[in-house]
């Protein structure tokens, strides 16, 4: 249906147009306050058009990697039926409040989390909350999570398009979007639904990481694709975004996982996008 709109102006200058406030061509914005206490100069989201991709691997690496350039840096874990993140850094801990807000748990190497994790009585208790209440919590760690100073704040989407990833676009000021992938079959289809939803909400899409390119042989050094050939270049071609990096499976980069101490991580693989966050 045709929106009402006031002869003579447009959308876009809505503020020096003197029906300001009662037009319904108007575009609301949605966004929620971030909480007083938090100054975010940069919001970077992490997204998947599906699971099990390596998200939170790559979330992870964009931050220690930033961190190891001196930014201050934090992770907001969307996904929060699956969350990993407070474990891949070894936080158990609960995190707390104050009249002000919550405070985010802080990992070793300086990066400030919050995940629903750190709120549940029990780190085992599943998540059985109808899609608007997450989406609510989503929010919530945006409008009441005091993060204090930070250079960057990576979002660790849930995987696909649904009810957080559209409330994250919707109510955060997010900057830009890294869509993570793996050289599957379907991949086209999956990163493009990705990408069109972040065109569709107008956020910038940084890049393409593919995650699981290869694994290297330790003896010989051959590439072995272990899920078949990469067509990640021609995907990003054709959407003319950049391949920001590949990552192989690194039996390193488990293990740190594995132990808990991605405070230590130095995933070289992704360096070359240090450059797009600048
Ligand atoms: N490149 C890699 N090399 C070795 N292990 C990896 C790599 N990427 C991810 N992993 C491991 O694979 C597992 C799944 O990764 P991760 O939790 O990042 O997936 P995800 O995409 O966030 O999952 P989902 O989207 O389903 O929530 C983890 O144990 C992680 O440590």
């Amino acid at each position: 249906m045709a929106e009402e709109q006031n002869s003579g102006c447009s959308p876009e200058s809505c503020s020096s147009c003197a029906h300001a406030g009662s037009c319904s061509s108007a575009k609301k914005d949605l966004k929620a306050p971030a909480n007083p206490y938090s100054q975010v100069k940069k919001v970077i989201g992490v997204v998947s058009g599906k699971g099990g991709v390596g998200k939170s691997m790559v979330t992870a690496s964009l931050a220690r990697m930033m961190v190891q350039q001196g930014y201050s840096v934090g992770i907001l874990d969307a996904d929060i039926t699956g969350p990993s993140i407070p474990k891949m850094y070894g936080v158990h801990g609960s995190a707390v409040g104050s009249e002000a807000g919550m405070f985010p748990c802080v990992a070793k190497d300086g990066t400030k989390i919050m995940s629903v994790n750190l709120l549940l009585e029990h780190e085992s208790d599943p998540v059985i909350w109808r899609g608007p209440v997450i989406a609510g919590v989503v929010t919530q760690f945006w409008t009441d999570v005091m993060w204090g100073d930070l250079d960057f704040l990576f979002v660790d989407m849930p995987p696909g398009t649904g009810d957080v990833p559209l409330t994250v676009f919707q109510s955060l000021p997010v900057d830009g979007v890294v869509i993570v992938t793996s050289p599957q079959d379907l991949v086209q289809m999956i990163v493009e639904k990705a990408y069109n939803m972040a065109k569709k909400m107008n956020i910038p899409v940084l890049g393409l990481v593919e995650n699981y390119s290869y694994l290297e042989c330790p003896d010989c050094g051959k590439k072995i694709s272990v899920f078949g050939e990469s067509h990640i270049d021609e995907i990003a071609e054709k959407l003319g975004v950049e391949v920001l990096g590949k990552m192989p499976i690194d039996p390193k980069l488990a293990e740190i996982v594995e132990q808990e101490k991605f405070y230590e991580a130095d995933n070289q693989y992704l360096k070359n996008i240090i450059d797009k966050f600048n």
